[in-house]
């Protein structure tokens, strides 16, 4: 997959670039509908036999216009990137998401980042909108096309009447669901961090745990024990986890939650090693324990749940 990254103003001309057909959105966490949306413009792509591609937003809009500091991503770029290459399409845009681009008025953003890009055909959710305010939406597009590309509306995608979006499955990873986040996303909701030092006192509980620290943008799962999987040099482990801040030796709570994997029959040193932990079960919440034993006790009963979970024998 080709990588174009775009600031406003851009002065890429349609020779530039070979003909196309464009799946629009900002496409957090690459969910069931964003799938189909970027699927139907790969089918019409293969049809048509010319290039797919992709347009993302970068940051979120709500940083840039409403200020906020702490959005929460369930995919940060590089994951949305690694998902949309996964998807096998030929080209993705990002386009860096300012003050001035999100000035264009609908037809200047038409214009230059649909027709310019030599774009064939437009597929986009029916909600996407484009243009200063969201003004532009799939009933505008063709007027604003100038007849120079098709467009495509893919329908509402729903899961018990609700739409399927990023909002939605936010709120759900929030509440600590991650089981039904999962299936509007049509795959586990990950995170990816590295293993650092810890305070080196699960091995002397019997518990020893990979301490995972990711970056301050993923939107975490809340505190609390879930069953969860982990990838480690390319092989995946299956393991039990505890997000959260130890209250059972911390007096203080830390800046940050800790992400603690016991992983199941698995003896090597990580240290430093890139790691993804997806989230599969939520099993408890943290509890505050009055002595070691009952927290080492507890956390045997959390195994067998996780192994229960992943439909391994107990005895
Ligand atoms: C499955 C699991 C559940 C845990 N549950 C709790 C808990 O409810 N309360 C708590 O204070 N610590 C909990 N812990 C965290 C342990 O206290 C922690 O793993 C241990 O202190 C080791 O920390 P260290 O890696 O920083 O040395 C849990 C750990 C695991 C692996
Ligand atoms: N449930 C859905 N059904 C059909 N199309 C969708 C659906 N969700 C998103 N899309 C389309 O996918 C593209 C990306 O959408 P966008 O990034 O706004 O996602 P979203 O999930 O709706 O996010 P948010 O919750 O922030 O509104 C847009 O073209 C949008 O219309």
């Amino acid at each position: 997959m080709k990588l174009i990254k775009l600031s406003q103003p851009h002065n890429f001309m349609k020779q530039d670039l070979d003909e196309m057909v464009l799946a629009l959105g900002y496409f957090d966490g690459v969910h069931i509908g964003h799938q189909k949306v970027i699927l139907k413009a790969k089918e019409i792509a293969k049809n048509l036999g010319i290039k797919s591609a992709v347009m993302t937003f970068n940051p979120h809009p709500l940083v840039v216009l409403r200020n906020q500091e702490g959005i929460d991503y369930i995919t940060p770029l590089d994951e949305k990137i690694r998902l949309i290459e996964e998807l096998n399409v030929d080209l993705l845009f990002v386009v860096e998401f300012t003050k001035d681009f999100a000035a264009l008025l609908p037809q200047q953003f038409v214009d230059d980042y649909i027709i310019n890009l030599n774009v064939k055909h437009a597929v986009a959710g029916f909600d996407f909108t484009y243009g200063h305010l969201g003004k532009g939406t799939m009933e505008t597009l063709p007027f604003h096309s100038r007849e120079q590309f098709f467009h495509t509306t893919v329908e509402k995608q729903t899961d018990h009447d609700r739409k399927i979006s990023s909002t939605l499955i936010r709120e759900v990873i929030r509440s600590g669901d991650v089981t039904y986040a999962n299936k509007l996303l049509g795959r586990p909701h990950s995170v990816t961090g590295t293993v650092v030092h810890g305070d080196k006192r699960g091995r002397t509980i019997g518990f020893p745990t990979a301490n995972v620290e990711v970056s301050d943008v993923y939107l975490l799962p809340p505190t609390g024990v879930y069953a969860v999987s982990i990838i480690v040099n390319g092989q995946e482990y299956e393991g039990v986890c505890n997000i959260g801040y130890k209250p059972t030796f911390n007096k203080e709570k830390s800046a940050k939650p800790s992400i603690e994997v016991h992983i199941f029959d698995f003896q090597n040193e990580i240290y430093e090693e890139k790691v993804s932990v997806s989230w599969f079960k939520r099993i408890r919440s943290e509890q505050k324990f009055h002595n070691v034993d009952e927290l080492i006790s507890q956390i045997a009963n959390d195994k067998v749940a996780a192994l229960q979970y992943f439909g391994k024998k107990t005895v």
